[in-house]
């Protein structure tokens, strides 16, 4: 088994309140983090994502457990996180005052690395970005999207052997996220591991090795997407597009087959057992009559199967 770099070990964050109001954000918490792996963590808003975040990188202090980096309590050891671990934070306030070449040159080198090479890494990371043009601006004059690929730059200068990013990709235009995504495959090949939180659950499916769903602080549910995947509905989901207007009629004609769910005017989703599927098939294929323009079998994606452990965990609240 490869060295862990992370235990996790039933933490708990409770936040204190005006009034004495508490908030628990992380509620007993444990699982580990081996090197070289992409972790995604999802949950919605709210859930303590950040929170737990901020207890992996030393910000926070677990009100109860402990966060192990790299086999020692890192509340004694932030000063060697801080020399292995790059996090990004949602906002990143620190830096705005900042120009764009110095945010990430002062970066480098709190990391150690020489003049010569903080400014060659910044030159080269402003080219791969096509941000070379804004290297004199202050970090405050760029648009939102353009201070995130700063803040990823700032991640990803210096290489260190952990990267946490908090939502890299929120704001990105979609080739800024491509961008993202094809960097921490990169770092990932390179021998760093990654830990990310993320809304971009679609997206996050085709990088990461398993997922964190967490909610109400809790942790729900940790595994391979393949695996979790598993979990969800294991019938067939047919996507059909029907012509205008015939949407009643070939509701009523697929019912037989399963359960029928109108996704648009002329969108139908049928949820089919895997034993109806040749047949299902032959009355599809066999009759051109039908007002069916086209058809798939639908994979389960990863937003499938954070709804599937979302909704149970609510269920479970409400005593469904
Ligand atoms: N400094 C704080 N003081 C009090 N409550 C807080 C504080 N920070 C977060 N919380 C509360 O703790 C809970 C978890 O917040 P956290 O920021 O960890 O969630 P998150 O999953 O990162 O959410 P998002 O996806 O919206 O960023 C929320 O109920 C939030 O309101």
């Amino acid at each position: 088994m490869s060295r862990l770099i992370y235990e996790i070990d039933h933490v708990s964050h409770v936040y204190k309140g005006k009034k004495r109001s508490i908030v628990k954000a992380n509620d007993n918490i444990s699982f580990d983090i081996p090197a070289g792996e992409i972790l995604g963590i999802l949950g919605p808003n709210g859930a303590g994502k950040s929170t737990l975040i901020k207890q992996m990188v030393g910000l926070l202090k677990p009100t109860e457990g402990q966060v192990l980096f790299d086999g020692m309590n890192i509340a004694g050891q932030t000063k060697r996180a801080a020399s292995m671990v790059a996090y990004y934070a949602q906002e990143p306030h620190a830096i705005a005052a900042l120009k764009v070449h110095e945010a990430l040159e002062f970066t480098g080198r709190l990391r150690g690395m020489s003049r010569d090479d903080a400014t060659r890494q910044t030159k080269e990371l402003l080219e791969q970005f096509e941000m070379s043009k804004f290297r004199d601006k202050q970090l405050k004059q760029l648009s939102g999207g353009q201070k995130r690929m700063i803040g990823i730059g700032t991640v990803l200068i210096g290489h260190s052997p952990v990267l946490i990013l908090d939502e890299p990709t929120n704001e990105l235009d979609p080739r800024n996220r491509r961008l993202v995504w094809d960097m921490i495959n990169m770092r990932n090949r390179e021998g760093a591991t990654i830990i990310l939180v993320t809304h971009n659950v679609l997206e996050a499916e085709q990088v990461v090795h398993r997922v964190a769903v967490i909610n109400h602080g809790k942790l729900l549910a940790i595994d391979s997407v393949a695996k979790l995947k598993q979990q969800v509905d294991p019938r067939l989901k047919f996507e059909l597009f029907t012509s205008m207007g015939t949407r009643d009629e070939m509701e009523a004609m697929l019912a037989r087959f399963g359960s029928v769910q109108v996704l648009s005017e002329n969108r139908l989703l049928l949820l089919a057992e895997k034993r109806e599927a040749s047949e299902l098939l032959d009355f599809i294929t066999s009759r051109p009559e039908l007002p069916i323009l086209e058809y798939s079998i639908k994979p389960s994606s990863l937003e499938d199967v954070y709804f599937h452990i979302d909704n149970a965990a609510q269920n479970e609240v409400s005593g469904l």
